[in-house]
C-alpha cells in the first residue's frame, strides 16, 4: 500500500517531531493518527456511534466522511489511524477551507490549561465574536495557475472584515497573493449559490442541527471543497463536509447550540456575500 502525504491540508496537525501525520493512500482512503489524551478514543467512539446511528437519515450522512474503522500502518512505524473516506481524491484541483464551528472551541470537562489555551485562541480569532474562524483555506489561482494558501499564523488573528475578504478570495479567480488586488469574486455564484451549492447544503445541515440531540460536535470544522478543472465551465462540485470529532460529546437530548450558533452565523457571511455578488453583476 503507497501511502503520501496529503497534498491539500489546509489545517490541523502535520507528522512533526516524530509525530505521525495523515496519509493517504490511491484507493481513496485518508488516514488520520489517533491522537493521545483520550482524543483519538473519542473520535473512533463518534464514528463508531454515528455509522451505526439509524436515526441519522441518508441525505444528512452524505456530509460526514465515510468511515472504514482503524488500522496500524505500518509505514508510518505501526501508528494507529482512523481510515477514512479521502474527501478530495475525485478532486484534481481543489480549493478547500476549513472552518472551526462555535462561539467556544473548549468544554467544561477539560483540563483548566486547555481551557485557557481555547480561550486565548477563540478571543483573538472569529470565534467568540462571530461563532467561528477560518482555520485554513488553499485556493487555485486561475492567473498564476497554481495553488495559494495565506499564512495560517496570519489567518487565526483576522478580524470579521478579513473572514469576509477570505470568504471571497475563496471564490475569486485573480492574482490572490496580490494584496493590492480585489477579489473578483468571480465564482460566487457557481460556489456559494443554486440548488447544489454551498449555502443550499448550509441550510440543509442547519435544519438537521435544528434538532438533533445525540451530539455535541465542540470544535469540529466545516470543509468546503469546490473543483477549478470544470469551475469554469459552470460545474463547481461544490461540497460542504464536517471534520475532526475528537471532542464530539454525547448530546443528552440538548440541542448543541454552539455549533448551531456559528452554523447560523456562518451562513449569514455565504449569504451576504452571494448577494453582493449579484448586486454587483447587475450593476456591470
Ligand atoms: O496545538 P496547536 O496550538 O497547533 O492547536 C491545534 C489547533 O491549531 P490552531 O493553532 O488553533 O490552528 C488545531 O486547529 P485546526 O484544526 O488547525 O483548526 C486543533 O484545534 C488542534 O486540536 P484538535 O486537533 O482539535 O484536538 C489544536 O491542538 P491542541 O492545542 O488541542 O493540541
Ligand atoms: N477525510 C478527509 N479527507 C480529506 N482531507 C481531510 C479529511 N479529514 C481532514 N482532512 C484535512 O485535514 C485537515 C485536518 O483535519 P482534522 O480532522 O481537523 O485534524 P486535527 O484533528 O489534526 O485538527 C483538514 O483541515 C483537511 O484539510
Amino acid at each position: 500500500m503507497h501511502l503520501k502525504a496529503p497534498e491539500h491540508q489546509v489545517a490541523g496537525h502535520i507528522a512533526k517531531d516524530g509525530k505521525p501525520g495523515p496519509l493517504v493512500d490511491d484507493k481513496g482512503r485518508f488516514f488520520k493518527p489517533l491522537q493521545g489524551d483520550s482524543r483519538g478514543e473519542i473520535e473512533v467512539k463518534f464514528y463508531e456511534s454515528f455509522s451505526s446511528n439509524t436515526e441519522v437519515p441518508a441525505h444528512i450522512r452524505r456530509y460526514f466522511p465515510v468511515y472504514h474503522g482503524t488500522q496500524a500502518v505500518e509505514s508510518s512505524d505501526g501508528a494507529a489511524m482512523i481510515v477514512l473516506e479521502n474527501l478530495l481524491s475525485k478532486y484534481s484541483k481543489p480549493s478547500v477551507m476549513d472552518v472551526k464551528m462555535g462561539s467556544r472551541t473548549w468544554y467544561p470537562e477539560a483540563s483548566e490549561e486547555y481551557i485557557q489555551k481555547c480561550l486565548r485562541k477563540d478571543a483573538r480569532s472569529t470565534t467568540v465574536s462571530s461563532g467561528f474562524r477560518i482555520s485554513g483555506f488553499e485556493v487555485y489561482d486561475h492567473k498564476e495557475l497554481s495553488f495559494w494558501k495565506p499564512d495560517r499564523k496570519l489567518l487565526n488573528g483576522i478580524k470579521v472584515d478579513g473572514v469576509r475578504l477570505a470568504l471571497r478570495k475563496f471564490v475569486s479567480s485573480n492574482t490572490l497573493s496580490d494584496t493590492s488586488s480585489k477579489p473578483d469574486s468571480a465564482f460566487a455564484s457557481s460556489v456559494y449559490g443554486g440548488s447544489n451549492g454551498i449555502l443550499t447544503q448550509l441550510l440543509e445541515l442547519k435544519t438537521w442541527f435544528e434538532n438533533q440531540t445525540f451530539y455535541h460536535f465542540n470544535s469540529c470544522s466545516i470543509l468546503i471543497i469546490y473543483e477549478n478543472e470544470s469551475i469554469q465551465d459552470g460545474d463547481a462540485r461544490a461540497q460542504v463536509k464536517l471534520v475532526d470529532f475528537a471532542h464530539v460529546h454525547d448530546g443528552n437530548g440538548v440541542i448543541d447550540h454552539n455549533f448551531l450558533g456559528g452554523l447560523c452565523s456562518f451562513i449569514n457571511f455565504v449569504r451576504d456575500i452571494l448577494q453582493s455578488s449579484d448586486d454587483q453583476s447587475t450593476q456591470d
